[in-house]
């Protein structure tokens, strides 16, 4: 099962994350209303660390996602707003980069509207509907992924915890599209400063059962 650590902001909390977990991926928040918000001055402290880093666009345009893609040596683009499949194609040809497309789960889901998401996405991303758009720490009803209809892997993500493995490896028994992980604030010591203690402990409880 793959794993993304969303909401890093400090160096010395990057470095312990890489020493100790080294998830498959790293999450920046570049949306401004968010406190996980990463300033563009920070690139240069972040730029070089030797993980995949995920930047996360809320409805940004296609040049802000490239200046940001490389000032800050992004390897993946997630779009977690209302961007359309026309949007989502652009940024992949313009880019090239890996593309998350994320969909925001208030109570149910019409699969028909992500058809047109699938030749430009490498993941879907499901999360919980929230009006600050994420970081959420609520999980959603995971049944409604019972009728997924694609091939396509997809990430899980809203109010992972420790507490939750359970009910995660009941999913993925169900549905061996869900390939990964996405974990955030229930994780966190204050906004954007992750316990790694914490996060070492999920990773290997979760290794241990699926
Ligand atoms: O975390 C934020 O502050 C945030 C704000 C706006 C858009 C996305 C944001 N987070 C992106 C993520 O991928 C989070 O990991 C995801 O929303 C789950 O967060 P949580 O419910 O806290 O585990």
């Amino acid at each position: 099962m793959k794993l993304k650590v969303c909401g890093m902001r400090s160096g010395e909390n990057i470095d312990s994350l890489i020493a100790q977990v080294n998830p498959d991926w790293m999450g920046l928040i570049f949306y401004g209303k968010s406190p996980r918000f990463v300033p563009e001055d920070f690139a240069e402290s972040i730029v070089n660390f030797p993980i995949r880093k995920v930047g996360v666009f809320v409805n940004a345009s296609l040049q802000e996602i490239k200046n940001t893609s490389n000032r800050f040596g992004l390897q993946t683009i997630q779009l977690h707003g209302e961007e359309t499949s026309e949007f989502t194609k652009l940024v992949k040809e313009k880019t090239g980069l890996e593309v998350f497309k994320v969909f925001s789960i208030k109570e149910d889901i019409d699969w028909k509207t992500l058809e047109d998401f699938v030749p430009y996405v490498d993941y879907f991303l499901f999360d919980t509907f929230t009006k600050g758009y994420g970081g959420s720490g609520k999980t959603f009803d995971w049944k409604i992924l019972r009728n997924y209809p694609f091939d396509k892997p997809f990430l899980l993500s809203g109010g992972l915890s420790i507490e939750n493995i359970g009910d995660i490896q009941l999913l993925k028994a169900e549905i061996p599209q869900l390939a990964g992980l996405d974990i955030n604030s229930k994780f966190e010591i204050e906004p954007a400063l992750k316990d790694i203690g914490k996060i070492r402990e999920f990773k290997e409880r979760v290794s241990s059962v699926i």
